[in-house]
């Protein structure tokens, strides 16, 4: 696949016209992160996770994101139903890893989770993608101890495994879907002292696979809006509080110009 500038801002466009509900399952750190980045871009966002409602929630979304960040029983219990019931309609499921790697509760959770209902795509940094596909890599909680190359062998591995789009994020975005893979370098190294950047990623990739059903190319213009975004709002003001703020600002008024001139792909 060739990333298109113009197709990135025609998924933009669709996206602020659209305004897709996303129904996000995630972790308590970043639920009011990934609420304003959705909007920001043009989606409609709801976090809702209990068992009770997860499935007529699902219902009226376009997109699934789940997100296991601040993992409990209870969580759990609600990610099985919403993933069950997103299958069963057929609507896209974006799954992020958070902290797999870490502990066995992780990765016995992930595991069962995508095993049972694999995701449409999975976005994580490389000890993550690295842990999800069984591999003993390293991890430090929430963040990744290696460069996002390391991951690809596993990345590769996962999308054939469960046929879902697989992200690397890190310094170079990796996108894989079988053996098809692009790549870009946008993004500023700030974005990694910001908590959320990796699930507002996630949670944008929802955005985009709501109103794009090529769930590769809607991953990677998402990745590609994160990182031109976040190197456009690190520019303003090269600090990790002014950057949560610039980065809402930055997607909010984005233009196909941004994209355009900004937009770099490595492969
Ligand atoms: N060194 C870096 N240079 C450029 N962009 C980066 C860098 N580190 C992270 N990013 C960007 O920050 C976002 C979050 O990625 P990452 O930090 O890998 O996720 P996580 O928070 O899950 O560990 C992604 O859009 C990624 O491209
Ligand atoms: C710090 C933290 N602890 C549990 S979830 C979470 C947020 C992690 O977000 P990200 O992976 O996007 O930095
Ligand atoms: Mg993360």
């Amino acid at each position: 696949m060739q990333l298109n500038p113009h197709q990135i801002w025609r998924d933009i466009q669709a996206i602020r016209s659209a305004q897709p509900l996303i129904h996000n399952i995630t972790n308590f750190v970043v639920m009011n992160t990934t609420a304003n980045a959705l909007l920001a871009i043009g989606a409609s966002p709801a976090m809702v996770h209990a068992t009770e409602e997860v499935e007529e929630f699902v219902s009226i979304s376009q997109a699934l994101v789940v997100n296991i960040g601040t993992l409990d029983a209870n969580f759990v219990g609600g990610m099985e139903l919403a993933m069950k019931q997103a299958h069963k309609l057929n609507k896209p499921i974006v799954f992020d890893p958070v902290g797999v790697g870490a502990t066995s509760y992780r990765n016995k959770v992930s595991t069962q989770l995508i095993q049972a209902i694999p995701p449409s795509v999975i976005r994580g940094n490389a000890s993550e993608i690295m842990a999800l596909a069984g591999l003993d890599a390293q991890t430090k909680g929430v963040d990744s101890i290696y460069g996002s190359e390391a991951a690809l062998n596993a990345a590769y591995f996962l999308s054939k495994k469960y046929n879902s789009t697989v992200v690397i994020s890190g310094a170079t975005d990796f996108i894989i879907y079988q053996d098809n893979m692009v790549s870009t370098a946008n993004g500023h190294p700030l974005m990694s002292k910001v908590t959320g950047m990796g699930c507002t990623a996630t949670a944008l990739i929802g955005a985009f696979v709501a109103i794009n059903p090529n769930y590769f190319e809607a991953a990677a213009h998402a990745m590609a809006v994160m990182g031109i975004s976040g190197e456009i709002a690190a520019e303003k003001n090269p600090y990790p509080g002014s950057l949560q703020v610039n980065f809402l600002d930055t997607l909010y008024k984005l233009t196909g110009d941004d994209i355009l001139y900004r937009l770099q792909v490595t492969s």
